[in-house]
C-alpha cells in the first residue's frame, strides 16, 4: 500500500443510493483516494448491505481505491466476485474466519491486499499470530452491522496497544478505524493511531460533503503523528 497517510475513506453505506454516482462524484471532486464498502449478510450482523454489483458500479464512478469490508459468513465463498467487482483490498472479521491464515492467502492470490477486522469485544491477542501476513488490522470502533452509531471509547487505548504492537513485532500493516468518526473526534482517534479513516454518515449526511471532506481531513492530519 503506497498512500501518503493519514487516509480518509468515505462508506457509502451512508450515501444517497438512487445517485450514488452523484454522492461518489463529490468524493471524486474533494480528491478523496479511498472508497469504503460495507457488505454485510444479515448473519454475521443482523443487517444486509449490498454486493458485488454495486462495489462495480461504485468503481464505474471512481479511480479511487476500493476497500472492501466484508461483513459476512464464509467470506472465502465470495472473494472472487469480490476481486471481479473491483476491489483493490478486502478485509475479513477475524470472528468469521475460523482458518484466517488461509482466508488471507486467498485474498493474497488475487494480487490484492488483505485486511483483518476485530469488533471492539475482540482481544488483540486473537491476531497476533497473523500480523506479519496482511496488510490492514481494521479496528471496529462501533459494533458491525449499522452506520450511524457512536464511536466506542476504548478504541483510543486499543488503538495505543496495536501500534505499540506493530513496533514489538516490526510489522508494517496499516491502522484503520471504522465506525462513529466525526468532525469532534476524527483528531484524537488519528493522534491515537488511526492512519485510515472510515467516516459513513459525517461524510454523506453533511449539508456539503465536499466541505466536510476538507474538515475531516484537516482534522485527520492535525493529528498524525502527535503523541496522545
Ligand atoms: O462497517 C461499518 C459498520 O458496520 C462502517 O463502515 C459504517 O458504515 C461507518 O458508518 P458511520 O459510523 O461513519 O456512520
Ligand atoms: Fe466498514
Amino acid at each position: 500500500m503506497d498512500f501518503e497517510l493519514p487516509i480518509l475513506a468515505p462508506s457509502i453505506l451512508a450515501a444517497d443510493f438512487s445517485k450514488l454516482g452523484e454522492e461518489i462524484e463529490k468524493c471524486n471532486n474533494a480528491n478523496i483516494r479511498w472508497i469504503h464498502c460495507d457488505i454485510m449478510d444479515g448473519h454475521f450482523v443482523p443487517n444486509i448491505s449490498y454486493g458485488p454489483d454495486i462495489v462495480e458500479a461504485a468503481g464505474r464512478s471512481t479511480d479511487a481505491f476500493l476497500d472492501v469490508h466484508l461483513m459476512i459468513e464464509n467470506p472465502d465463498q465470495y472473494i472472487e466476485a469480490f476481486v471481479e467487482a473491483g476491489a483493490n483490498h478486502i478485509t475479513v472479521h477475524q470472528e468469521a474466519c475460523p482458518h484466517l491464515h488461509r482466508t488471507v492467502q486467498n485474498i493474497h492470490s488475487h494480487d490484492i491486499t488483505a485486511g483483518i477486522a476485530i469488533n471492539p469485544g475482540t482481544s488483540l491477542s486473537t491476531i497476533t499470530p497473523i500480523l506479519e501476513d496482511i496488510d490492514m488490522v481494521l479496528l471496529m470502533s462501533v459494533n458491525p452491522g449499522f452506520g450511524g452509531q457512536s464511536f466506542i471509547p476504548s478504541t483510543y487505548q486499543r488503538l495505543q496497544q496495536l501500534v505499540q504492537i506493530r513496533e514489538q513485532t516490526s510489522t508494517n500493516f496499516v491502522i484503520e478505524v471504522d465506525g462513529g468518526v466525526k468532525p469532534h473526534n476524527i483528531q484524537k482517534v488519528a493522534q491515537a493511531g488511526a492512519e485510515i479513516l472510515v467516516a459513513g454518515s459525517a461524510v454523506f449526511k453533511a449539508d456539503d460533503v465536499q466541505k466536510r471532506i476538507a474538515t475531516l481531513q484537516n482534522k485527520a492530519r492535525l493529528g498524525k503523528g502527535t503523541v496522545a
